[in-house]
């Protein structure tokens, strides 16, 4: 039997402006059917516009978007298959919670039998099974939010579209919120297209992840594959913490930096190109000065709970942050260790296409 791979929803080359500014340049994505995307990216950078697009709140200005392998270019939002969360969950304050999650299936005249099942299916989905008969106002920030899902989940998606719907939630309900939506998302199979700023969301939720800047996707893929490969500057300051060190390519399996050469994993790039050298903050370890690979000068640190963070400067005046489980003296110089397969480089201005390219050929080789 053929296995359908069809993505449920496709954007080819979207683009979107408004007026001169372009705001959308070149979208290319695809959502599998069960799986947990996110867009990440900083404030402004293009991600509730392409949930619109999706959803059907705004034209797309060139390009497709397909569900099913259909253009839905044309097709209103109400007869799209998705639905939304807001990040202000835009509740009717006054409808109960019940009357809340009906709202949509009253609109389609649905029976009031089929209604008060669905209404009762979903708020059970969320454990609001007890909550039908709750003012809004009688609600936690949390269970708003639920409730807000319910109200989308009611209509039965094949898509739910969550624009940063934990962003209003104290940083402790914000990390609960965190495990309850992907359990959801799970145990309902369903595709959800989840929108943050916050990269420790993002890495923690996403089986994918779009990594945005100023209108583009940068670069996409798993948390993993992101987070130890990151294709540029850009995505490496923005997802996790990194050391991101001018270098240069020597040959094949050496890089220089700080006037050293280091061995390295084979990164497929030609000898003498200027590239950036990520080395991430946990993958260092502290020695003797006199047994580093490189020696730095402890600046300043911060207790963070369950490791020091160590801000340290070496001979070029780079910055260096490295997480210890013991504390170093400030102003004293230190000895870093690291393990060549940790150094991860990357050319300047790569894109997404040649990187992919290049990673695929070394990892072949
Ligand atoms: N209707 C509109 N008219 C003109 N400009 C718009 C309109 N809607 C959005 N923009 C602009 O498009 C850009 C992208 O906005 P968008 O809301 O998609 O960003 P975002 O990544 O979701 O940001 P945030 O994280 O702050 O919500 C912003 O510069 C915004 O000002």
């Amino acid at each position: 039997m053929a296995i359908n791979t069809q993505p449920i929803v496709r954007l080819k080359n979207v683009c979107k402006s408004y007026g001169d500014t372009q705001i959308l340049k070149n979208i290319n994505l695809e959502l599998e059917a069960g799986k947990f995307y996110t867009l990440l990216g900083p404030s402004g950078c293009g991600k509730t516009t392409i949930l619109r697009t999706i959803a059907g709140f705004t034209d797309v200005t060139t390009g497709d978007v397909e569900f099913d392998g259909q253009v839905v270019n044309d097709l209103p939002a109400n007869q799209r298959q998705v639905n939304t969360v807001f990040q202000d969950y835009a509740l009717f304050p006054h409808l109960n919670v019940a009357e809340n999650v009906a709202f949509g299936l009253k609109l389609n005249k649905l029976s009031k039998t089929e209604i008060d099942k669905r209404v009762s299916e979903a708020l059970a989905m969320v454990q609001l099974a007890d909550f039908g008969d709750r003012e809004i106002s009688e609600l936690s920030g949390g269970q708003q939010q639920r409730v807000a899902i319910a109200r989308a989940l009611v209509m039965r998606p094949k898509v739910l579209l969550l624009d940063e719907p934990l962003s209003a939630l104290d940083a402790k309900l914000r990390k609960d919120m965190q495990y309850e939506l992907r359990e959801l998302q799970q145990s309902l199979g369903i595709t959800f297209l989840f929108v943050t700023h916050d990269q420790e969301e993002a890495l923690a939720m996403s089986d994918e992840i779009f990594v945005m800047r100023a209108g583009e996707i940068l670069q996409g893929g798993s948390p993993v594959d992101i987070y130890d490969e990151p294709i540029n500057h850009f995505v490496a300051n923005f997802i996790g913490e990194s050391n991101i060190i001018p270098g240069k390519m020597l040959q094949d399996f050496q890089v220089e930096f700080v006037g050293k050469s280091f061995e390295c994993a084979d990164a497929g790039i030609p000898p003498n190109e200027a590239v950036e050298v990520v080395l991430r903050p946990e993958d260092l370890d502290i020695v003797a000065a006199a047994q580093g690979k490189l020696v730095v000068t402890v600046d300043s640190q911060l207790f963070r709970g369950n490791y020091f963070e160590i801000v340290a400067y070496d001979t070029d005046g780079n910055e260096w942050l490295v997480h210890s489980t013991n504390p170093a003296d400030e102003g004293e110089p230190i000895g870093l260790t690291f393990d060549p397969q940790d150094i991860h480089v990357m050319r300047l201005n790569e894109t997404e296409a040649a990187f992919d390219a290049r990673l695929e050929k070394y990892e072949d080789d």
